[in-house]
């Protein structure tokens, strides 16, 4: 009798994309949801502060397969301590669902250290259904420039308790990374793009690919079906998880400043400027409401760099209210940056 052949099932990919507190991940994704062709894509998405702001963009931004039921969001957190218990359940819900997706791509938030989330795809459960297609290190160029992420000199021994963790959890997502993309190459010049890249491609993997990007623009066949296997191929991505006993994210905090309603956004703008400056924080983001305007005023910040723009009318059953997060290194004097932008 001739034996049947049998065939391994075919295993889901998912695509994990990291990179630091505004790099360009979502802007990525958008990318790659406006150029699915006809794929169908499921994302996850994990945000550090309390108030899910992505989500919200990406739903803001109608392209088909943003809809509500295509995002599941894992806010107020980070994946990569909540893999357990928030991680494996999403999945296996979003495999359980009748038309299962053709892709995942799951949006780790800027602080994540991405490996432990790797692993969690070697569990039993996720393992025989999923594969990690590749992991992709989104980096913001500009914000290499400073020295902030940069590796202490080799002859510099700094107690465990002094390490620069925006050294370290960049680190990290470099060292986890199948492919890195240098974005915000618009803001670079040929020479500092040349040497970012030489200087990423010390820190990444041998064999990683590092490619520059502008607003995350990239053949989605470059990313997606990269066929990387991370989940077999652990050792080779070091990460501080590796021998930290105790992970977590207390070298930052997260909280959320209502300024109400802002009659002026461009002068907010130059105000909020000036805080971050003075209170070095790393990260705004959220909304405000502008009085007569039927639109929401995104307001973007990353370190110095500030923007906003109306993104999206408020929805019928939402009041119009303004609401940004803001993100940085522990120590942020609350207080002073809350009556700065709320007074
Ligand atoms: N100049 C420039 N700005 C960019 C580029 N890519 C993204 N941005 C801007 O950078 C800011 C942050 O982009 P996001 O895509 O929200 O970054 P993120 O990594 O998802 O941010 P978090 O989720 O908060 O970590 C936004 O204002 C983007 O418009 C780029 O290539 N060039």
């Amino acid at each position: 009798m001739i034996e049947p052949v049998r065939h391994a099932p075919v295993r889901l990919p998912a695509t994990v994309i990291t990179g630091f507190l505004g790099a360009g991940k979502t802007t990525l994704i958008r990318h790659l949801m406006t150029h699915a062709q006809g794929r169908r894509l499921a994302l996850i998405i994990n945000e550090f502060g309390d108030v899910g702001v992505d989500r919200d963009i990406l739903r803001a931004c109608g392209v088909p397969g943003c809809e509500d039921d295509a995002i599941v969001e894992l806010a107020n957190g980070c994946l990569c301590c909540t893999v357990a218990d928030e991680f494996i359940p999403t999945m296996e819900a979003l495999l359980a669902r009748p038309e299962p997706p053709d892709h995942i791509l799951i949006e780790t938030s800027g602080l994540a250290l991405p490996k432990p989330l790797v692993r969690a795809f070697d569990w039993p459960a996720i393992r025989a259904r999923v594969t990690v297609d590749g992991v992709i290190a989104v980096v913001d160029g500009p914000g290499l420039t400073g020295g902030r992420f940069d590796p202490p000199p080799p002859d510099v021994v700094l107690p465990p308790d002094h390490d620069n963790p925006l050294e370290e959890v960049f680190s990290d997502q470099i060292a986890c990374a199948d492919l890195v993309l240098l974005n915000k190459a618009d803001l670079l010049d040929d020479a500092t793009r040349e040497a970012l890249s030489a200087r990423l491609l010390e820190r990444a993997r041998p064999g990683t690919r590092v490619l520059a990007t502008v607003q995350g623009v990239v053949d989605p066949a470059v990313l997606l079906g990269l066929g990387a296997g991370a989940e077999d191929d652990l050792d080779s991505r070091p990460s501080h998880h590796d021998t930290a006993t105790d992970h977590n994210h207390d070298d930052f905090v997260s909280f959320d400043v209502r300024p109400g309603p802002v009659a002026d956004p461009a002068a907010f703008l130059r105000r909020l400027r000036l805080v971050i400056e003075a209170h070095d924080i790393l990260r705004v983001k959220g909304g405000l409401a502008v009085p007569g305007k039927p639109m929401r005023h995104l307001v973007q910040a990353v370190g110095p760099r500030v923007s906003g723009y109306y993104d999206r009318p408020w929805g019928t059953d939402e009041e119009p209210a303004s609401c940004l997060v803001v993100i940085g290194l522990k120590g942020l004097d609350q207080a002073a940056i809350r009556a700065a932008l709320e007074g």
